[in-house]
């Protein structure tokens, strides 16, 4: 079973990418999720190249948004895909079966298509509103998650669930009261400045609610 959290990296440049996530590394983050939005340039290779190498010193899982190729070149852990994102079934044909491959999903029915699809885990969200994406799905708040959660018990689907979307340390008791497996957070570790803490403090409300 995946780690309960996973971090989603920041950055514009290479430089601060990799300083980010040398932090969330260093301060007891094990799943990186390298998101930068140049992802099909020279740059995005030399990082992925150095989260490789970053996160295979720390024994953390690697996986990269949006870009399959990459994740095949690098042999990454895995990818993140969006609905607009490559499928699954093709990003599965590439990667093989024993790759992580993560769905977004905003709504039951994305829910069940994740699920068809054979996701290893769901981002589902936006939880509340947040600057890190744009054009985000509608918002779900703590009623959207009880009700997509309560839908798949009914169905007995049975798979992760990792919240995203603005999550700070106060949501995150409300939120796997819901029955999420999990969180993925990106500003609220990129912006911290005691990320030992916010890390230790994040994972002491994850694993208690298990
Ligand atoms: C864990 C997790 N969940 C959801 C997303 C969002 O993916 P997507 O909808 O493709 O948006 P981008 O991140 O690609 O802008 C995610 N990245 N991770
Ligand atoms: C990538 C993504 N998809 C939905 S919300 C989001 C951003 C999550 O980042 P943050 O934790 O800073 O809100
Ligand atoms: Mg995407």
């Amino acid at each position: 079973m995946h780690n309960q959290l996973q971090y989603i990296s920041q950055g514009n440049t290479v430089e601060e990418q990799v300083y980010n996530i040398h932090k969330a590394l260093d301060n007891g983050c094990d799943w990186i999720q390298m998101r930068f939005k140049k992802n099909y340039s020279d740059d995005a290779f030399t990082l992925a190249e150095a989260v490789k190498m970053l996160c295979k010193e720390y024994l953390a899982t690697f996986i990269i948004n949006d870009n399959v190729y990459l994740a095949k070149q690098l042999e990454a852990d895995g990818v993140h895909l969006g609905l607009s994102d490559m499928s699954v079934e093709e990003a599965r044909l590439i990667l093989g079966k024993t790759k992580i491959i993560g769905g977004t999903a905003n709504t039951f029915e994305d829910v069940l298509q994740r699920t068809t699809e054979n996701c290893d885990y769901i981002g589902l969200g936006p939880f509340q509103f947040t600057n890190t994406k744009q054009n985000l799905s509608p918002i779900l708040g703590l009623e959207g998650y009880r009700s997509i959660i309560g839908q798949m018990q009914a169905k007995n689907i049975q798979i992760p669930i990792y919240a995203i979307g603005g999550i700070t340390l106060e949501n995150v008791e409300s939120l796997m009261e819901t029955g999420i497996h999990g969180i993925a957070v990106s500003g609220l570790i990129t912006q911290t400045e005691n990320a030992s803490q916010l890390i230790n403090q994040l994972n002491d409300k994850l694993y208690v609610t298990i």
